[in-house]
């Protein structure tokens, strides 16, 4: 089993704010970056998939096609977006690296599972230099 992966890139802005809950309540669990506080990051994107090298091509994966899936399922739809308001799959949901990575893992699963016999192994999603998230799909 061979692991392999594309690393992607894209700006977006957002705002952690739950509706439900006072301004004073979001400003206590969410600090500076809820309520009004709208903000950007550079995000990068690691997308890992896993498999047998194929003994015509040695590929697991063409990562021309991994990266024109990744581009054209998540990166067309987030780059120079505002999360919270701009990007349909996260409508109603909390703009947190948690929620993004589940829901980009769902959409690269639907893509790439009729494309290649290779699967999805992880994600990691940098919001920042220092934060980051990894999603295994359980
Ligand atoms: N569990 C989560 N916690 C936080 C999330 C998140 O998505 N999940 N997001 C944020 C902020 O959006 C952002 O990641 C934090 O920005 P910031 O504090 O500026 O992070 P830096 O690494 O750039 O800042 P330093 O404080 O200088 O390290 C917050 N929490």
């Amino acid at each position: 089993m061979v692991y392999i992966s594309r690393k992607e890139h894209f700006n977006a802005a957002h705002r952690l704010f739950n509706p439900n809950w006072s301004e004073e309540r979001n400003k206590e669990v969410f600090g500076p970056c809820a309520n009004h506080n709208w903000h950007g990051h550079n995000f990068e994107l690691i997308v890992t998939v896993k498999g047998e090298p194929d003994p015509d091509t040695g590929f697991v994966i063409d990562l021309k096609v991994l990266g024109d899936v990744i581009k054209r399922e998540i990166i067309e739809q987030l780059d120079h977006k505002n999360i919270n308001l701009d990007v349909p799959f996260m409508q109603g949901k909390m703009a947190s690296c948690e929620i993004l990575v589940i829901e980009i893992w769902r959409l690269l699963d639907q893509a790439l599972s009729p494309l290649t016999e290779a699967r999805l192994h992880q994600i990691r999603l940098y919001e920042t230099e220092r934060n980051f998230v990894d999603y295994y799909g359980e």
